[in-house]
C-alpha cells in the first residue's frame, strides 16, 4: 500500500491515474491548460471543434482529443459516450467551449440564443449529469474531492452591450455551479471562474484594445496563464465549492 504523500497527486492505491476533461482544447486558454496539466504529469482528454495543428499537437502530446460540436447532440453525445467507455474516472471536468458571438454578427437571433445556449448551457449540463458519476469514483478512490470548473464571464453578472445572448448563456452557466456544487459535495467541488479580460483577439484592433482596458483598474491584458493559475488554484483548493474567482482587474469598481 503506497502511502497518500507518496502517491502522485492523482493517482489512486492501485496506482490509477483519472484524466482531466478539459473541453476546447484547440487554442488559447483551453490549450494552456491542458499544457500545464500535462507538463505536470496529468492525464487530459480534451474535446476540440475544428482540427487544427495545435490538436495534432495534443495528440503528440498523449491528449485523447475527441471532435465535438456542442451545437450537434449526436457529436456531445457521442463524446459522452466514448468517454463513458473508456474511462472509470475523472479528476476534472473543466468546462471551458465557448462561442463569443454577438448580436452584430447574426441576423437570426433565435439561432443566436439557441447556440448560446447548447455551448454555454445544454452542454456542460448534460456532460455533468453523465460525467458526475466518474467524478464520483475518482474522489472515492482518491480520497480526496474532484472539480468541476466553469469558465463564465464578468458579463455574466453585468450583462453586455453587444453580447446579450452570450452573457445570459453565461449566466445560465454560472448558475449550473451552484446546482451542482449543492448536489455533489463533498465528493467533488464545483466554482466558476469569470474573467473579464483575458486575452484579446487576432483581429481586436489598437482602438478596441485601449477602451477595454480602461475598463478595469488595473489596466492591462493578463493573459492566458491568469486563466491557468485560476484553474490550478481551484484543483489545489481543499476547501472552496459554489463560488466564483473573479479574474476582472477590479472592473467591478471601474
Ligand atoms: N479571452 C478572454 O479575454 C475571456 C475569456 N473568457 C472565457 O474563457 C474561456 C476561454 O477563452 P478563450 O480561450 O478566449 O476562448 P476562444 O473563444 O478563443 O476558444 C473557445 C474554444 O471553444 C471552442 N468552441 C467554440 N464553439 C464551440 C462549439 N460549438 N462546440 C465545441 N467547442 C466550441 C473553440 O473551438 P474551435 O477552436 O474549434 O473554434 C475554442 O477551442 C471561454 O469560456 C471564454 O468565454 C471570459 C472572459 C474573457
Ligand atoms: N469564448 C470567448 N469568450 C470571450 C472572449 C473570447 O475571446 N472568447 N473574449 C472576451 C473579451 O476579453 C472581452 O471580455 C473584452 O474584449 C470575452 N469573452
Amino acid at each position: 500500500m503506497i502511502s497518500k504523500s507518496d502517491r502522485h497527486s492523482n493517482t489512486d492505491a492501485s496506482n490509477t491515474r483519472f484524466p482531466h476533461l478539459v473541453t476546447g482544447g484547440g487554442r488559447r486558454l483551453g490549450l494552456a491548460i491542458i499544457k500545464h496539466l500535462v507538463a505536470q504529469g496529468e492525464l487530459v482528454v480534451t474535446s476540440y471543434r475544428t482540427h487544427s495543428h495545435e490538436v495534432e499537437e495534443l495528440n503528440s502530446l498523449g491528449v485523447h482529443c475527441i471532435q465535438a460540436d456542442f451545437t450537434s447532440k449526436r457529436q456531445l453525445d457521442d463524446l459522452i459516450t466514448q468517454i463513458q467507455s473508456e474511462y472509470t474516472g475523472l479528476r476534472s471536468i473543466i468546462h471551458n467551449a465557448s462561442d463569443w458571438s454577438s448580436e452584430s454578427e447574426e441576423s437570426d437571433l433565435y439561432a443566436l440564443m439557441e447556440r448560446m445556449w447548447k455551448v454555454h448551457v445544454a452542454a456542460p449540463y448534460q456532460i455533468n449529469m453523465s460525467l458526475k458519476n466518474l467524478l464520483c469514483h475518482a474522489a472515492e478512490s482518491l480520497g480526496e474531492a474532484t472539480d468541476i470548473i466553469h469558465l463564465t464571464d464578468f458579463v455574466a453578472e453585468k450583462g453586455s452591450d453587444k453580447h446579450i445572448a452570450y452573457a445570459s448563456s453565461k449566466a445560465g452557466l454560472a448558475n449550473l455551479s451552484l446546482s451542482f456544487s449543492r448536489q455533489l459535495a463533498p465528493k467533488v467541488k464545483v466554482n466558476a471562474i469569470a474573467p473579464s479580460l483575458l486575452m484579446f483577439q487576432e483581429g481586436d484592433n489598437k482602438e478596441y484594445q485601449q477602451k477595454a482596458l480602461k475598463k478595469s483598474l488595473l489596466c492591462l491584458e493578463p493573459g492566458e496563464q491568469e486563466g491557468v493559475a485560476a484553474v490550478q488554484y481551484l484543483l489545489n483548493s481543499r476547501y472552496m465549492t459554489g463560488r466564483t474567482l473573479a479574474l476582472d482587474g477590479g472592473r467591478h469598481l471601474a
